[in-house]
């Protein structure tokens, strides 16, 4: 299994994006967080700001769409360079269908969970996918505490993989910290999201390394 640590950007300084975005490259991809005032309470970047980001930095973009109608407009991310994109299934029309879309157009398909969404539904659609993502916290804000009452719902998530021999990877967002990372890693998640932990960092590049370093000790698996 494969330990990655993806910052995101949402905790970064807006105005200079393209330092933040290069401050964490070793980073395995940079998470974006796209968010439009109707599926979230906050309104973030779209398609031309990832096009520009795409451009800064060498780091893989990780575009995590909470947004309306993700099924028109997750090929639009891809075309702008995102290199994987999530969409919330809360919010997509047809899941499958927009999966299969996103990886014809060469990008890997993720699917996102709300913390009130529980997995076991979907357990079908796994083989659909690239990544499952467990949100930790409520999506819409960095900076939130971490929602321990999650780690059932990666713990079975992980197991669900396992049982159908997927190799897809297992994400978290919202709250993973030095403090918390551990036990998401624990309980079976490989690809951890850091916004503040990272940003709100002096050296982001080092807390990327420390987050890695516990998530691989959590787990005895080094990473990527
Ligand atoms: O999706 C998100 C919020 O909806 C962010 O990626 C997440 O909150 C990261 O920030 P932090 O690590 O500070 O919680």
């Amino acid at each position: 299994m494969a330990l990655q640590i993806n910052p995101s950007i949402l905790s970064a300084d807006f105005s200079r994006l393209a330092d933040e975005a290069k401050a964490v490259e070793g980073a395995d991809w940079l998470h974006v967080d796209v968010m439009d005032n109707h599926f979230v309470p906050n309104l973030t970047l779209g398609v031309p700001v990832v096009e520009s980001l795409g451009k800064a930095t060498e780091t893989p973009l990780d575009c995590h769409l909470m947004i309306d109608d993700p099924d028109r407009w997750a090929p639009q991310y891809i075309e702008a360079g995102a290199g994987s994109v999530t969409f919330h299934v809360e919010a997509a029309a047809a899941p499958v269908r927009l999966a299969r879309e996103i990886r014809a157009k060469g990008a890997r398909a993720s699917m996102a969970l709300k913390p009130a969404t529980p997995i076991e539904p979907y357990e079908d659609l796994l083989p659909e996918l690239d990544m499952l993502l467990v949100m930790t916290v409520e999506p819409g804000f960095g900076g939130q505490a971490f929602l321990d009452i999650m780690l059932p719902k990666i713990r079975r998530t992980r197991q669900l993989i396992d049982k159908h021999g997927l190799q897809m990877w297992l994400q978290v967002d919202g709250g993973v910290s030095a403090a918390t990372i551990e036990r998401c890693a624990e309980a079976g998640a490989d690809v951890f999201v850091a916004g503040s932990a990272v940003y709100g960092a002096d050296d982001p590049a080092k807390a990327v390394q420390a987050l890695r370093q516990l998530a691989e000790k959590a787990t005895g698996t080094p990473g990527t």
